[in-house]
């Protein structure tokens, strides 16, 4: 059984069942997987394929995060300006545009991020795809809890498209979801694409 079975959860609760799943994928798995969600991504309707400047962060491998390197062909594929984020320490972000001369180095938490670069202002960005823990079918979202997402999401622009990507389904509700969590537009996990508000 991969879900809880309550009608919600705790985003705590969530979090550790979570991250302790993850930790049990074999590599194999997270690979086809990670391509799988590559693959999906493509399904995401016109408004996403219209934009072009794509927000897509670098996976942190010792912790089985999706293996984006797949998804990251298919942008450059598509001629898509595609920009990382560089953790400060103030639990914020600051994003670089990804150019064929950026270096990258693994900071503390073994995230790639650039060494130095183009600055992108939160403005510029028309897509975000946002790592997660677990998901909603409301379009809510826990993450590692240190709130780094929640205040980049809110200096976007109202329409940037924020997309999850998720190896695993839709829980029903997350209980303790705050004013301050950024909703998705979109979620997409190996298997589908999931659209906000759900039918
Ligand atoms: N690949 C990737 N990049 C990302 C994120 C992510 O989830 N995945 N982030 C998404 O937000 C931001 C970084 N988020 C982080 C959140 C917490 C900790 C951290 O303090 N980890 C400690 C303690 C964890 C704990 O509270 O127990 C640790 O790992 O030891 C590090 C990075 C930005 N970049
Ligand atoms: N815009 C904001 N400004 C200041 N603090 C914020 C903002 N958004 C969220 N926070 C704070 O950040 C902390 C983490 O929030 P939350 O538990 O929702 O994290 P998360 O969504 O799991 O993680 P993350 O955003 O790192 O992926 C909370 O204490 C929250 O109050």
């Amino acid at each position: 059984m991969l879900g809880f079975d309550y009608e919600s959860m705790l985003k705590k609760d969530l979090r550790s069942h979570y991250i302790r799943l993850r930790d049990s994928i074999p590599r194999e798995s997270l690979l086809e997987n990670s391509l799988s969600i590559a693959n999906q991504v493509l399904r995401l309707p016109m408004r996403v394929w219209r934009s072009s400047y794509f927000h897509l962060f670098l996976p942190i491998e010792e912790k089985k995060e999706i293996d984006t390197s797949f998804l990251l062909s298919v942008l450059q594929g598509k001629d898509k300006h595609v920009v990382l984020p560089k953790m400060l320490d103030d639990q914020r972000l600051a994003h670089y545009l990804l150019t064929d001369s950026t270096r990258l180095k693994k900071n503390k938490w073994n995230i790639p991020e650039p060494v130095e670069g183009i600055e992108i202002a939160p403005s510029q960005i028309d897509v975000v795809f946002v790592p997660l823990l677990a998901f909603d079918q409301e379009g809510q979202r826990v993450g590692y809890g240190k709130g780094f997402y929640d205040r980049f999401l809110a200096e976007c622009r109202p329409d940037t498209i924020k997309v999850g990507l998720s190896l695993f389904e839709a829980e029903k509700r997350i209980e303790d979801s705050e004013d301050t969590d950024v909703p998705l537009d979109y979620c997409v996990t190996p298997k589908r694409v999931y659209s906000f508000p759900m039918e």
